[in-house]
């Protein structure tokens, strides 16, 4: 499947270099900011064809050019409007004062706005420019907006989200539309930024797809284009140790569920066959609710040591329950060059020790992953998580390069980063995910990945999306397990080798 460029995500940085390439190539700055105006426009026309008024808020960059062409053109189609300024419209620059040029209307101080009954506003006063918290006279009327209740369609982002980031400055608006130009940005993604941005439209201005790659980074959005190349179909002359064998390893007897939704979602998702790896005191506690999933009884490290010789052992989930300490360590630092997650209380036990897994990562070079949720983040990564000036998708990436394992950052808007660089945020998630056991069902479809193949960032990435739509399926009131019965079957149609006869 070839890379849409809808799944691209683009820094609000990046969004400025490929403007100014889009200009170096001979396209005219002003038409881009005319096409975008018109796209804001015509979304206004669409989704309010009864509001009484349009009330275009610009502001002193070009996000306020856009939203004097998007007056301009609304002026023409006849509809009730009303423009207010911030600042002095007499100081506008560029493109944004030719836009201001080309309205002939009414422009008013935007301290005056009082939102009135049946008023439509379209908020145009900062986009990718904004750099700092809003003025005290935004943030007044983004309030007097807010209490009214009126809908708001925001020109490129709310204003007041931080399109880096996805953090509000100070106070933002909450859109019911968002109209984007050529690609989406991470604050439309990120929270609490996307919880504001409504349903999100990107818009191509007109920027060739070439100039737009060429400034892109390695950030994405999580569909399957990113992953679905290594989600190989089922040969039909394959036997279940073909198709994987996933180790999971049980914590003791009172606590057990955690490692068995993840060895039930590794076999839903596909493993060929699970084995449950289980303390001698937890055996019969496992074995009364085991079926399918096989289970080996394993104490110390030594039989570790033996079993791992097994190479038919496609990979290892250890973590969930599974107890924090000395023994989590030794057996995450034997499984380090193989494919690996590690969750939970593995990820926990190396808080006070986590050079050692680092450089055992780096030096076995296995196929890692690590699935924080924010609180083990924040154990394992304390100064990175203590970053203010750091996004999510940053935290992650310096995580991951700090670890050399691939980190699969969780929350409403999980960020798998690997220390490459690459780095996917998830956006498919609905969130009832947020139940107990939850982390364990996408823990054990990561190892259900690794142990068929796929490299662990891809392996990471299809895991995280599996689950949202494993939540989606399930429906609102989903619990860990209905989440594992829910597990969707990979779209193998798009790698079945062609000509193939349909039986
Ligand atoms: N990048 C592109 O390809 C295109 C961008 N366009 C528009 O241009 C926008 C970006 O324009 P600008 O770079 O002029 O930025 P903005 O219009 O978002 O911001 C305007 C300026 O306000 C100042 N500023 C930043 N934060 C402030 C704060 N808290 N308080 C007061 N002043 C602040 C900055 O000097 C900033 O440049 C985009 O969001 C989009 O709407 C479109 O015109 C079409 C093409
Ligand atoms: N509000 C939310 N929206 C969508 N997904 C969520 C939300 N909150 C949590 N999740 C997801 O639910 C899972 C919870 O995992 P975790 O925090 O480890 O919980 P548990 O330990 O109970 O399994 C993660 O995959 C996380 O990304
Ligand atoms: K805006």
């Amino acid at each position: 499947m070839g890379e849409a460029l809808r799944d691209l995500l683009v820094t609000p940085a990046e969004m400025a270099a490929i403007d100014e390439d889009a200009v170096h190539s001979g396209i005219e700055s002003f038409s881009l900011m005319r096409s975008a105006g018109m796209a804001v426009s015509a979304a206004a026309l669409r989704l309010f064809p009864s509001a009484s008024r349009f009330v275009v808020l610009c502001g002193p960059g070009n996000n306020g050019g856009d939203g004097y062409v998007a007056a301009a053109a609304l002026a023409e189609s006849g509809a009730s409007l009303a423009v207010f300024a911030l600042g002095d419209v007499g100081k506008l620059k560029g493109d944004a004062a030719r836009a201001r040029a080309a309205y002939a209307g009414e422009i008013q101080a935007i301290g005056t706005y009082e939102p009135q009954a049946g008023d439509v506003v379209i908020d145009a006063l900062f986009g990718a420019g904004l750099a700092r918290d809003l003025p005290d006279e935004v943030q007044e009327a983004i309030r007097r907006v807010e209490d009214s209740r009126r809908p708001v369609i925001a020109v490129d982002l709310p204003s007041g989200i931080d399109g880096r980031s996805g953090e509000i400055r100070g106070a933002s608006f909450t859109a019911a539309h968002t109209v984007t130009f050529m690609a989406a940005k991470p604050g439309h993604l990120l929270l609490p930024g996307r919880t504001r941005c409504g349903t999100l439209e990107v818009f191509d201005i007109g920027i060739p797809d070439r100039v737009v790659r060429a400034r892109a980074g390695d950030l994405r959005i999580n569909t399957p284009a990113v992953w679905q190349q290594h989600a190989s179909g089922l040969d039909p002359a394959t036997h279940k140790y073909k198709r994987g064998h996933l180790a999971v390893f049980s914590g003791p007897q009172i606590s057990t569920g955690a490692a068995r939704l993840s060895a039930m979602a590794g076999l839903n998702a596909g493993a060929g066959l699970v084995t449950l790896v289980s303390p001698p005191d937890a055996i019969a506690a496992n074995a009364a609710h085991l079926t399918a999933v096989m289970l080996k009884e394993m104490g110390k490290t030594g039989d570790l040591a033996a079993w791992l010789k097994d190479r038919r052992l496609g990979a290892f989930v250890l973590g969930p329950g599974f107890g924090v300490g000395k023994k989590a360590r030794a057996f995450a630092l034997m499984l380090c060059g193989r494919a690996l997650v590690l969750d939970a209380d593995a990820v926990t036990s190396f808080k006070e020790r986590r050079t050692d897994l680092f450089n055992t990562i780096a030096m076995e070079g296995g196929q890692v992953v690590m699935t924080p949720h924010e609180g083990e983040f924040a154990r394992l990564f304390p100064e990175i998580a203590a970053d203010t000036a750091l996004s999510k998708i940053e935290k992650a990436q310096a995580a991951a390069k700090l670890s050399h394992a691939v980190i699969l950052y969780k929350g409403p808007d999980t960020v798998v980063a690997a220390p490459s660089g690459r780095t996917v945020v998830n956006a498919n998630a609905p969130p009832w995910l947020a139940t107990a056991g939850s982390g364990d069902v996408l823990t054990g479809i990561i190892g259900a990945h690794l142990a068929q193949g796929m490299p662990a960032f891809e392996a990471a990435a299809a895991a995280v999306w599996r689950h949202g739509e494993a939540g989606t399926r399930a429906g609102q009131g989903a619990t860990a397990e209905t989440l594992v019965a829910n597990i969707p079957p990979f779209d193998y149609s798009a790698t079945r080798p062609m000509g193939r006869v349909a039986l």
